[in-house]
């Protein structure tokens, strides 16, 4: 998967250099290429907003540089997606983030100040681009920089290679299963007076799966009762439904 991240802080998607994410692109599994929007200005200023038409607070980043920007780096006919992180976009979930693993190529264009000119997502997908404007959630950022690291960290480890585990992405909060994660426990077996659950330290296998889908079932109906609300009909066998 090719990654392009347009951005006017670069230096902001360092972190992408650092852990998984990292290892996955010096691995080959991700071709992560990061560009500096001012790279596609016309001036010595290298201008990249304007004042908003309609007057109002702050400044909107304008069409022109991000149409050349976008031009150069979403090809004319091929499979790419644009990902806009926008404080209106719709909510960034990992069934978004596995969606978004499946595509050969995303730009994920990141605005600032009050925005990117409208005008820039009616284009490309007038175009016949797929563009999604995607928010983390309900709060406001600064621009989309961060939303850009947690998305192409989100759809990053799902590719395929990149997590040596591929089983612990189905038992993970948001997983497969559609539960939050269980509690999970290591060394040493007693601190600060806490034990760990006897049960896991059974070694009876059928016995700690059935006690962390428990847990997750009993974790999820607390924390987040959508969540249970949104399983299919079949996803909860007789003995959940006890839990
Ligand atoms: O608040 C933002 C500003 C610019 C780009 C994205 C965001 C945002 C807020 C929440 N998720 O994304």
């Amino acid at each position: 998967m090719r990654i392009d991240v347009v951005t006017i802080f670069p230096d902001y998607l360092a972190a992408l250099d650092l852990s998984l994410v990292g290892k996955a692109r010096r691995a080959g599994l991700l071709d992560l290429r990061v560009h500096d929007l001012r790279d596609w200005t016309d001036d010595r200023h290298r201008t990249v907003d304007d004042t908003p038409f309609g007057g109002g607070a702050g400044m909107v980043m304008r069409p022109d540089v991000w149409g050349r920007a976008l031009d150069d780096l979403l090809p004319a006919d091929g499979p790419a997606r644009l990902v806009v992180p926008s404080p209106s976009g719709e909510v960034f979930t990992q069934r978004r983030a596995e969606a978004l693993a499946t595509e050969e190529h995303l730009v994920v264009a990141c605005g600032r100040y009050e925005g990117i000119d409208a005008r820039v997502v009616e284009h490309y997908r007038d175009r016949g681009v797929a563009v999604d404007e995607l928010s983390l959630g309900d709060y406001v950022l600064n621009g989309g920089e961060v939303a850009a690291l947690v998305m192409v960290e989100a759809v990053g480890r799902l590719l395929p290679g990149v997590v040596g585990n591929p089983h612990s992405l189905v038992e993970e909060s948001h997983g497969e299963a559609g539960l939050l994660e269980y509690p999970v426990y290591t060394k040493p077996p007693v601190w600060q007076g806490r034990e760990v659950p006897d049960v896991l330290l059974s070694g009876h296998h059928a016995r700690i799966e059935r006690w962390r889908r428990d847990e997750a079932l009993r974790r999820t109906a607390r924390r987040r009762p959508d969540m249970i609300a949104a399983l299919g009909e079949d996803a909860l066998d007789r003995r959940d439904r006890e839990v």
